[in-house]
Protein backbone atom coordinates (compact mmCIF):
# COMPACT_ATOMS: atom_id res chain seq x y z
CA UNK A 1 0.00 0.00 0.00
CA UNK A 2 1.27 3.38 -0.82
CA UNK A 3 0.53 6.53 1.17
CA UNK A 4 1.32 10.02 0.05
CA UNK A 5 1.62 12.49 3.09
CA UNK A 6 1.07 16.19 2.23
CA UNK A 7 1.79 19.11 4.77
CA UNK A 8 -0.14 22.08 2.79
CA UNK A 9 0.84 25.60 3.87
CA UNK A 10 -0.57 28.99 3.15
CA UNK A 11 2.21 29.22 0.38
CA UNK A 12 3.95 25.92 0.72
CA UNK A 13 3.02 22.20 0.33
CA UNK A 14 5.45 19.34 1.28
CA UNK A 15 4.87 16.40 0.42
CA UNK A 16 6.16 12.49 1.05
CA UNK A 17 5.25 9.43 -0.80
CA UNK A 18 5.84 6.08 1.51
CA UNK A 19 5.60 2.31 0.71
CA UNK A 20 3.63 0.99 3.89
CA UNK A 21 4.21 -2.74 3.28
CA UNK A 22 8.40 -1.74 3.83
CA UNK A 23 7.69 1.76 5.86
CA UNK A 24 10.21 3.33 3.01
CA UNK A 25 10.15 6.62 2.12
CA UNK A 26 10.13 6.68 -2.35
CA UNK A 27 10.20 10.43 -2.33
CA UNK A 28 9.82 13.69 -1.02
CA UNK A 29 9.54 16.79 -1.66
CA UNK A 30 7.98 20.43 -1.51
CA UNK A 31 6.56 23.19 -3.71
CA UNK A 32 7.47 26.54 -2.63
CA UNK A 33 6.09 30.09 -3.37
CA UNK A 34 2.52 29.15 -4.60
CA UNK A 35 0.08 32.64 -5.83
CA UNK A 36 4.03 33.96 -6.41
CA UNK A 37 5.62 34.53 -9.45
CA UNK A 38 8.16 31.73 -10.21
CA UNK A 39 7.11 29.12 -7.91
CA UNK A 40 10.00 26.02 -7.39
CA UNK A 41 9.07 22.46 -6.90
CA UNK A 42 12.12 20.35 -5.38
CA UNK A 43 11.38 17.05 -5.73
CA UNK A 44 13.47 14.38 -4.11
CA UNK A 45 12.83 10.56 -5.34
CA UNK A 46 14.90 7.91 -3.34
CA UNK A 47 16.66 6.66 -6.90
CA UNK A 48 18.10 9.25 -8.51
CA UNK A 49 19.36 13.33 -7.81
CA UNK A 50 16.55 15.68 -6.89
CA UNK A 51 15.17 17.92 -9.42
CA UNK A 52 13.79 21.59 -9.18
CA UNK A 53 11.51 22.78 -11.53
CA UNK A 54 10.46 26.39 -11.44
CA UNK A 55 7.20 27.76 -13.00
CA UNK A 56 4.34 29.38 -12.22
CA UNK A 57 1.75 27.53 -9.87
CA UNK A 58 -0.95 29.85 -8.73
CA UNK A 59 -2.99 27.73 -6.62
CA UNK A 60 -2.97 24.66 -4.62
CA UNK A 61 -4.63 22.57 -7.00
CA UNK A 62 -1.68 23.04 -9.35
CA UNK A 63 0.72 22.41 -6.85
CA UNK A 64 -1.32 19.02 -6.07
CA UNK A 65 -1.15 18.35 -10.26
CA UNK A 66 2.17 19.13 -10.58
CA UNK A 67 3.59 16.85 -7.65
CA UNK A 68 1.36 13.82 -9.12
CA UNK A 69 3.19 14.52 -12.76
CA UNK A 70 6.59 14.57 -10.92
CA UNK A 71 5.75 11.68 -8.74
CA UNK A 72 4.77 9.21 -12.33
CA UNK A 73 7.77 10.93 -14.71
CA UNK A 74 9.49 8.48 -16.55
CA UNK A 75 12.31 9.55 -14.62
CA UNK A 76 12.44 11.06 -12.09
CA UNK A 77 9.13 9.48 -10.60
CA UNK A 78 8.52 6.38 -7.93
CA UNK A 79 5.29 5.11 -9.06
CA UNK A 80 3.95 4.20 -12.59
CA UNK A 81 0.51 5.62 -12.35
CA UNK A 82 -1.45 7.63 -9.76
CA UNK A 83 -3.66 4.40 -9.00
CA UNK A 84 -1.01 3.13 -7.05
CA UNK A 85 -1.57 6.07 -4.58
CA UNK A 86 -3.78 4.03 -1.87
CA UNK A 87 -4.54 6.90 0.30
CA UNK A 88 -3.28 10.88 1.19
CA UNK A 89 -2.79 11.76 4.43
CA UNK A 90 -2.71 15.55 5.93
CA UNK A 91 -1.51 17.08 8.40
CA UNK A 92 -3.80 19.35 10.28
CA UNK A 93 -2.49 21.77 13.09
CA UNK A 94 -5.81 22.89 14.57
CA UNK A 95 -8.06 20.10 15.61
CA UNK A 96 -9.86 21.91 18.42
CA UNK A 97 -12.14 20.24 20.74
CA UNK A 98 -13.36 18.58 18.07
CA UNK A 99 -10.73 15.80 17.08
CA UNK A 100 -8.83 14.10 19.76
CA UNK A 101 -7.27 11.50 17.06
CA UNK A 102 -6.51 10.97 13.21
CA UNK A 103 -9.54 10.42 11.07
CA UNK A 104 -10.87 9.75 7.56
CA UNK A 105 -12.27 12.89 6.09
CA UNK A 106 -15.46 13.47 4.86
CA UNK A 107 -17.80 16.28 4.54
CA UNK A 108 -18.36 16.60 8.83
CA UNK A 109 -14.35 16.43 9.17
CA UNK A 110 -14.08 19.21 6.44
CA UNK A 111 -16.63 21.56 8.47
CA UNK A 112 -15.21 20.90 11.53
CA UNK A 113 -11.82 21.57 10.23
CA UNK A 114 -13.38 24.79 8.54
CA UNK A 115 -14.82 25.34 11.87
CA UNK A 116 -11.28 26.19 13.27
CA UNK A 117 -9.72 28.55 10.96
CA UNK A 118 -9.86 31.43 13.52
CA UNK A 119 -8.18 29.23 16.24
CA UNK A 120 -5.09 28.34 13.66
CA UNK A 121 -5.33 31.03 11.15
CA UNK A 122 -2.04 30.57 9.42
CA UNK A 123 -3.03 27.16 9.07
CA UNK A 124 -6.11 25.67 8.87
CA UNK A 125 -7.01 27.41 5.66
CA UNK A 126 -4.07 25.85 4.23
CA UNK A 127 -4.38 22.41 4.94
CA UNK A 128 -8.17 22.79 3.69
CA UNK A 129 -6.73 23.84 0.27
CA UNK A 130 -4.43 20.92 0.59
CA UNK A 131 -7.61 18.65 0.84
CA UNK A 132 -9.66 19.75 -1.93
CA UNK A 133 -6.36 20.02 -4.20
CA UNK A 134 -5.86 15.99 -3.82
CA UNK A 135 -9.93 15.84 -3.89
CA UNK A 136 -9.36 17.96 -7.42
CA UNK A 137 -7.15 15.80 -8.66
CA UNK A 138 -7.88 12.31 -7.22
CA UNK A 139 -11.49 11.96 -7.29
CA UNK A 140 -13.22 9.13 -4.37
CA UNK A 141 -9.45 8.87 -3.08
CA UNK A 142 -9.53 7.87 1.07
CA UNK A 143 -7.87 10.87 2.90
CA UNK A 144 -6.80 10.92 6.48
CA UNK A 145 -6.19 14.06 8.61
CA UNK A 146 -3.97 13.63 11.05
CA UNK A 147 -3.85 16.32 14.18
CA UNK A 148 -1.06 18.37 15.50
CA UNK A 149 -3.27 18.80 19.03
CA UNK A 150 -4.39 15.45 19.30
CA UNK A 151 -1.25 14.28 21.09
CA UNK A 152 -1.89 17.04 24.00
CA UNK A 153 -5.14 15.76 24.79
CA UNK A 154 -3.78 14.47 27.67
CA UNK A 155 -2.72 17.63 29.31
CA UNK A 156 -4.46 18.28 32.78
CA UNK A 157 -7.02 20.70 33.02
CA UNK A 158 -4.28 23.19 35.39
CA UNK A 159 -2.13 23.12 32.32
CA UNK A 160 -4.85 23.75 29.29
CA UNK A 161 -6.76 26.29 31.27
CA UNK A 162 -6.50 30.17 30.66
CA UNK A 163 -7.01 32.81 34.26
CA UNK A 164 -9.86 34.72 32.51
CA UNK A 165 -13.22 34.45 32.81
CA UNK A 166 -14.42 30.64 32.59
CA UNK A 167 -17.59 31.79 30.03
CA UNK A 168 -14.81 32.35 27.69
CA UNK A 169 -13.57 28.36 27.85
CA UNK A 170 -17.70 27.46 27.73
CA UNK A 171 -19.02 29.67 24.87
CA UNK A 172 -15.69 30.01 22.54
CA UNK A 173 -14.08 26.99 23.99
CA UNK A 174 -10.48 29.20 24.40
CA UNK A 175 -7.56 26.92 26.19
CA UNK A 176 -5.11 25.61 25.59
CA UNK A 177 -4.70 22.86 22.72
CA UNK A 178 -0.60 23.13 21.84
CA UNK A 179 0.87 22.00 18.34
CA UNK A 180 3.35 19.93 16.63
CA UNK A 181 1.70 17.08 18.83
CA UNK A 182 2.48 14.24 15.98
CA UNK A 183 6.60 15.26 16.54
CA UNK A 184 6.28 15.78 20.68
CA UNK A 185 5.28 12.21 20.33
CA UNK A 186 7.58 10.59 17.58
CA UNK A 187 10.84 12.26 19.27
CA UNK A 188 9.81 11.60 22.84
CA UNK A 189 9.28 7.46 21.46
CA UNK A 190 12.30 7.56 19.86
CA UNK A 191 14.44 9.30 22.71
CA UNK A 192 13.04 6.11 24.88
CA UNK A 193 13.61 3.64 22.54
CA UNK A 194 17.41 5.24 21.81
CA UNK A 195 18.50 5.81 25.83
CA UNK A 196 17.09 2.53 25.87
CA UNK A 197 14.76 2.96 28.81
CA UNK A 198 10.37 2.60 28.96
CA UNK A 199 8.94 5.87 27.67
CA UNK A 200 6.61 5.39 30.57
CA UNK A 201 9.27 5.64 33.09
CA UNK A 202 10.41 8.81 31.84
CA UNK A 203 10.30 12.30 32.08
CA UNK A 204 11.31 14.30 28.90
CA UNK A 205 11.19 17.87 27.43
CA UNK A 206 10.97 17.84 23.82
CA UNK A 207 11.85 20.83 21.98
CA UNK A 208 10.07 21.36 18.49
CA UNK A 209 12.24 24.54 17.09
CA UNK A 210 11.64 25.27 13.61
CA UNK A 211 9.86 28.11 11.91
CA UNK A 212 7.28 27.54 14.50
CA UNK A 213 8.55 26.42 17.81
CA UNK A 214 7.19 24.92 20.84
CA UNK A 215 8.06 22.88 23.72
CA UNK A 216 6.56 19.84 25.51
CA UNK A 217 6.67 18.25 28.76
CA UNK A 218 6.39 14.21 28.05
CA UNK A 219 6.03 12.52 31.14
CA UNK A 220 5.30 8.63 31.11
CA UNK A 221 4.71 9.01 27.16
CA UNK A 222 2.26 11.58 27.98
CA UNK A 223 1.78 15.51 27.31
CA UNK A 224 1.25 17.49 30.51
CA UNK A 225 2.24 20.90 29.21
CA UNK A 226 3.22 22.35 26.29
CA UNK A 227 3.86 26.25 25.02
CA UNK A 228 1.59 27.19 22.44
CA UNK A 229 -1.65 27.82 23.16
CA UNK A 230 -5.17 28.47 21.88
CA UNK A 231 -3.18 29.27 18.76
CA UNK A 232 0.72 28.75 17.42
CA UNK A 233 1.28 32.05 18.44
CA UNK A 234 2.26 31.92 22.52
CA UNK A 235 5.01 30.55 23.82
CA UNK A 236 8.55 30.89 22.45
CA UNK A 237 10.12 33.36 20.28
CA UNK A 238 10.12 32.24 16.52
CA UNK A 239 11.04 33.29 12.84
CA UNK A 240 7.86 35.59 12.67
CA UNK A 241 5.66 35.00 15.63
CA UNK A 242 6.36 36.66 19.00
CA UNK A 243 5.61 33.86 21.28
CA UNK A 244 4.58 35.28 24.86
CA UNK A 245 4.06 38.95 25.82
CA UNK A 246 2.06 41.19 28.51
CA UNK A 247 -1.85 40.52 27.01
CA UNK A 248 -1.90 44.36 27.71
CA UNK A 249 0.42 45.05 24.86
CA UNK A 250 -2.25 44.18 22.14
CA UNK A 251 -4.89 46.38 23.31
CA UNK A 252 -2.21 49.02 23.85
CA UNK A 253 -0.88 49.08 20.41
CA UNK A 254 -4.20 48.75 19.28
CA UNK A 255 -4.94 51.77 20.61
CA UNK A 256 -1.88 53.78 19.91
CA UNK A 257 -1.51 52.49 16.59
CA UNK A 258 -4.87 52.72 15.41
CA UNK A 259 -4.81 48.85 14.48
CA UNK A 260 -7.65 46.52 13.33
CA UNK A 261 -7.89 43.02 14.94
CA UNK A 262 -6.28 41.26 11.68
CA UNK A 263 -3.36 43.92 11.69
CA UNK A 264 -2.11 43.00 14.98
CA UNK A 265 -2.81 39.28 14.28
CA UNK A 266 -0.61 39.79 11.51
CA UNK A 267 1.45 41.87 13.42
CA UNK A 268 2.13 39.13 16.16
CA UNK A 269 2.32 36.55 13.83
CA UNK A 270 3.90 37.61 10.69
CA UNK A 271 6.17 40.54 11.65
CA UNK A 272 7.35 39.43 14.95
CA UNK A 273 9.87 37.44 16.54
CA UNK A 274 13.43 37.04 15.20
CA UNK A 275 12.34 38.72 11.95
CA UNK A 276 11.27 42.18 14.21
CA UNK A 277 14.41 41.82 16.43
CA UNK A 278 16.83 41.24 13.66
CA UNK A 279 15.39 43.96 11.35
CA UNK A 280 16.69 41.63 8.54
CA UNK A 281 15.63 37.79 9.10
CA UNK A 282 13.50 34.89 9.96
CA UNK A 283 15.80 32.24 9.53
CA UNK A 284 18.21 30.73 12.11
CA UNK A 285 21.03 30.27 9.76
CA UNK A 286 21.02 33.97 8.92
CA UNK A 287 20.50 35.31 12.52
CA UNK A 288 23.76 33.35 13.79
CA UNK A 289 25.96 34.32 10.95
CA UNK A 290 24.96 38.21 11.92
CA UNK A 291 25.55 37.13 15.53
CA UNK A 292 28.99 35.41 14.23
CA UNK A 293 30.03 38.90 12.49
CA UNK A 294 28.79 41.21 15.75
CA UNK A 295 25.70 42.43 13.85
CA UNK A 296 24.33 44.05 17.00
CA UNK A 297 20.07 43.42 16.15
CA UNK A 298 20.91 39.63 15.36
CA UNK A 299 23.22 39.53 18.50
CA UNK A 300 19.64 40.70 20.49
CA UNK A 301 17.58 38.28 19.00
CA UNK A 302 19.85 35.43 19.01
CA UNK A 303 19.88 36.21 22.52
CA UNK A 304 16.70 36.54 22.88
CA UNK A 305 15.48 32.98 21.58
CA UNK A 306 17.96 31.34 23.70
CA UNK A 307 17.46 32.98 26.43
CA UNK A 308 13.43 32.50 26.69
CA UNK A 309 14.27 29.03 25.08
CA UNK A 310 16.04 27.88 27.93
CA UNK A 311 13.27 29.57 31.06
CA UNK A 312 11.03 27.31 29.33
CA UNK A 313 13.28 24.18 29.39
CA UNK A 314 13.36 25.28 33.33
CA UNK A 315 10.23 25.34 33.68
CA UNK A 316 8.94 21.91 32.25
CA UNK A 317 11.40 20.69 34.80
CA UNK A 318 9.92 22.11 37.53
CA UNK A 319 6.38 21.04 35.86
CA UNK A 320 7.62 17.02 36.07
CA UNK A 321 9.56 17.61 39.14
CA UNK A 322 12.71 16.15 37.09
CA UNK A 323 14.28 15.91 33.94
CA UNK A 324 15.68 12.62 32.28
CA UNK A 325 16.23 13.92 28.91
CA UNK A 326 15.98 16.76 26.98
CA UNK A 327 15.81 16.66 23.13
CA UNK A 328 16.18 18.77 20.37
CA UNK A 329 14.40 18.62 17.00
CA UNK A 330 13.17 20.25 13.84
CA UNK A 331 15.08 22.56 11.25
CA UNK A 332 16.94 24.78 14.12
CA UNK A 333 16.99 21.70 16.85
CA UNK A 334 18.04 19.27 14.22
CA UNK A 335 20.96 21.33 12.46
CA UNK A 336 21.85 24.60 14.81
CA UNK A 337 24.85 23.15 17.14
CA UNK A 338 25.21 26.61 18.37
CA UNK A 339 21.93 27.01 19.61
CA UNK A 340 22.28 23.86 21.28
CA UNK A 341 25.42 24.92 22.96
CA UNK A 342 23.97 28.12 23.90
CA UNK A 343 20.85 27.01 25.50
CA UNK A 344 22.49 23.42 26.77
CA UNK A 345 25.71 25.87 28.80
CA UNK A 346 23.36 27.46 31.19
CA UNK A 347 21.73 24.50 32.57
CA UNK A 348 24.76 23.81 34.56
CA UNK A 349 22.08 23.61 38.05
CA UNK A 350 20.20 20.61 36.59
CA UNK A 351 23.42 18.77 35.77
CA UNK A 352 23.49 19.17 32.57
CA UNK A 353 26.87 18.47 30.21
CA UNK A 354 26.78 18.11 27.08
CA UNK A 355 30.14 17.09 24.85
CA UNK A 356 31.09 19.53 22.10
CA UNK A 357 32.45 16.77 19.97
CA UNK A 358 29.21 15.29 20.01
CA UNK A 359 27.31 18.41 19.19
CA UNK A 360 28.68 19.40 16.44
CA UNK A 361 28.54 15.75 14.39
CA UNK A 362 25.86 16.25 11.66
CA UNK A 363 23.69 13.09 10.99
CA UNK A 364 20.03 12.29 10.20
CA UNK A 365 20.18 9.52 12.98
CA UNK A 366 18.46 10.66 16.33
CA UNK A 367 21.94 10.99 18.70
CA UNK A 368 22.86 11.28 22.61
CA UNK A 369 24.97 14.70 22.76
CA UNK A 370 25.36 14.64 26.49
CA UNK A 371 28.25 13.23 28.48
CA UNK A 372 28.19 9.74 30.28
CA UNK A 373 28.58 12.49 33.43
CA UNK A 374 25.69 14.30 32.57
CA UNK A 375 22.57 13.97 35.15
CA UNK A 376 20.33 14.06 32.31
CA UNK A 377 20.47 12.50 29.03
CA UNK A 378 20.51 15.48 25.68
CA UNK A 379 19.60 14.26 22.42
CA UNK A 380 18.90 15.00 19.09
CA UNK A 381 16.24 13.38 17.22
CA UNK A 382 15.35 14.37 13.82
CA UNK A 383 11.46 14.46 13.77
CA UNK A 384 9.37 12.20 11.17
CA UNK A 385 5.90 13.82 11.38
CA UNK A 386 5.16 12.21 7.99
CA UNK A 387 5.90 8.59 9.03
CA UNK A 388 3.63 9.26 11.88
CA UNK A 389 0.84 10.42 9.44
CA UNK A 390 1.58 7.64 6.67
CA UNK A 391 1.31 5.05 10.07
CA UNK A 392 -2.34 6.72 10.82
CA UNK A 393 -3.22 7.52 7.09
CA UNK A 394 -2.40 3.26 6.82
CA UNK A 395 -3.86 2.12 9.45
CA UNK A 396 -7.61 3.68 9.37
CA UNK A 397 -8.10 3.29 5.44
CA UNK A 398 -7.29 -0.55 5.77
CA UNK A 399 -9.48 -0.76 9.16
CA UNK A 400 -12.09 0.74 6.96
CA UNK A 401 -11.67 -1.40 4.28
N1 LIG B 1 21.88 24.83 9.87
C1 LIG B 1 20.91 25.54 10.42
N2 LIG B 1 21.18 26.39 11.43
C2 LIG B 1 20.20 27.11 12.00
N3 LIG B 1 18.92 27.07 11.63
C3 LIG B 1 18.58 26.25 10.63
C4 LIG B 1 19.55 25.44 9.98
N4 LIG B 1 18.90 24.72 9.02
C5 LIG B 1 17.59 25.08 9.09
N5 LIG B 1 17.40 25.99 10.05
C6 LIG B 1 16.14 26.65 10.45
O1 LIG B 1 15.05 25.76 10.38
C7 LIG B 1 13.88 26.51 10.02
C8 LIG B 1 12.88 25.60 9.36
O2 LIG B 1 12.56 24.58 10.25
P1 LIG B 1 11.44 23.52 9.88
O3 LIG B 1 11.32 22.60 11.02
O4 LIG B 1 11.74 22.94 8.55
O5 LIG B 1 10.20 24.49 9.83
P2 LIG B 1 8.75 24.34 9.26
O6 LIG B 1 8.40 22.87 9.32
O7 LIG B 1 7.92 25.16 10.21
O8 LIG B 1 8.77 24.90 7.89
C9 LIG B 1 14.38 27.60 9.07
O9 LIG B 1 13.62 28.75 9.22
C10 LIG B 1 15.81 27.82 9.55
O10 LIG B 1 15.84 28.97 10.33
C1 LIG C 1 1.85 24.71 14.51
C2 LIG C 1 3.00 25.33 13.82
O1 LIG C 1 3.52 26.32 14.26
O2 LIG C 1 3.44 24.71 12.72
P1 LIG C 1 4.71 25.14 11.83
O3 LIG C 1 5.89 25.04 12.74
O4 LIG C 1 4.74 24.13 10.72
O5 LIG C 1 4.46 26.54 11.37
MG1 LIG D 1 7.26 21.99 10.83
Amino acid sequence: MKVLVINAGSSSLKYQIYDMTTETALAAGRVERIGMDSSILVHEPHHTDEVTEVSEILEHTTAVRKVLDKLTDPEVGVIKSIEEIDAVGHRVVQGGDLFKESVIVDAKVKAGITSLFDLAPLHNPAHMMGIRAVEANMPNIPQVVVFDTAFHSTMPEKAYMYAIPKVLYKKHKVRRYGFHGTSHDYVSKVTAETIGRPVEDLKIVTCHIGNGASLTAVEGGKSVDTSMGMTPLEGLMMGTRSGDLDPAIVPFVMMKEDLTVNEVNSMLNKHSGLLAISGSSSDMREITEGMEQGEPNATLAFEMYVYRLRKYIGSYVAAMDGVDAIVFTAGVGENSAVIRQHTCEKLTFLGVEIDPELNKIRSKEPRRISTPNSKVEVLVVPTNEELMIARDTYRLVTEAK
